[in-house]
């Protein structure tokens, strides 16, 4: 397996008409220092999502960033992505272990549940997400986990652990202060007037200086 699952983990916008083209928006938080992008889109245009899916992973090949495919398995494969975020709707994580190999991420969201985290380490996963862990703008009615989860966690596993929702320069410092390896967002970037600096200064907040 190549890359890390560390640091800031930019998820792109879903939003349809994009506010901001998606290559621009992906560059802007390239250049603010992110290394781990995941391409988000919940649309059922198959072509459309080929097409962006190649262009995002391209982007991140040439800066050595790792790119994630949310949900499909086999959207993630043909265009080479390093990994694969499955949920509670997308899918046996063992099935989807078994289809990308041992040299890809398949990162498993757990929300507040720690069942499903062993579960979900027992199937094959590489790394476990949680929340959402404050109110999120991109999905209000994800159920809020408390900062514990991730002592909890750590309990269970060694295993890369993921915070996700509702994450902002105000309050990533206590999500990483509580354990979280990565901290994973959509509007605090995507919502920014300046995605570059929104990115930089997440990961100055949230992780001190990356190199
Ligand atoms: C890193 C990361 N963590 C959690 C999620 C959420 O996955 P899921 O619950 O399947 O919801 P959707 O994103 O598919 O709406 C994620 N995508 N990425
Ligand atoms: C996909 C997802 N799963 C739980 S919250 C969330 C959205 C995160 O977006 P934001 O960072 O804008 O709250
Ligand atoms: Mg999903």
């Amino acid at each position: 397996m190549t890359h890390s699952i560390a640091g800031l983990y930019v998820i792109t916008d879903a939003r349809q008409p994009r506010p901001v083209p998606l290559e621009t928006a992906v560059a802007a938080t390239l250049r603010g220092g992110a290394r781990v992008i995941q391409y988000r889109d919940k649309s059922d245009d198959a072509a459309r999502r080929q097409r962006e899916a190649a262009g995002v992973a391209a982007q991140c090949r040439e800066v050595d960033a790792c790119f994630i495919v949310n949900d499909d398995v086999e959207l993630a494969r043909a265009v080479d992505a390093d990994g694969v975020h499955m949920g509670r709707d997308d899918g046996d994580v063992a099935a989807v272990r078994a289809a990308l190999g041992p040299d890809r991420w398949v990162g498993v969201s757990c929300y507040g549940d720690l069942d499903r985290a062993r579960a979900a380490i027992d199937a094959g996963a590489d790394y476990l997400a949680f929340g959402s862990m404050y109110p999120s703008p991109t999905k209000p009615e994800a159920a809020v986990v408390p900062l514990s989860i991730f002592a909890a966690a750590r309990a269970l596993t060694d295993r890369p652990l993921v915070a996700i929702g509702g994450i902002n320069a105000d309050n990533i410092a206590e999500v990483t202060a509580a354990g979280a390896d990565a901290v994973a967002v959509v509007n605090a970037v995507s919502g920014a007037a300046d995605i570059e600096a929104a990115t930089a200064d997440l990961i100055a907040r949230g992780f001190g200086e990356q190199s």
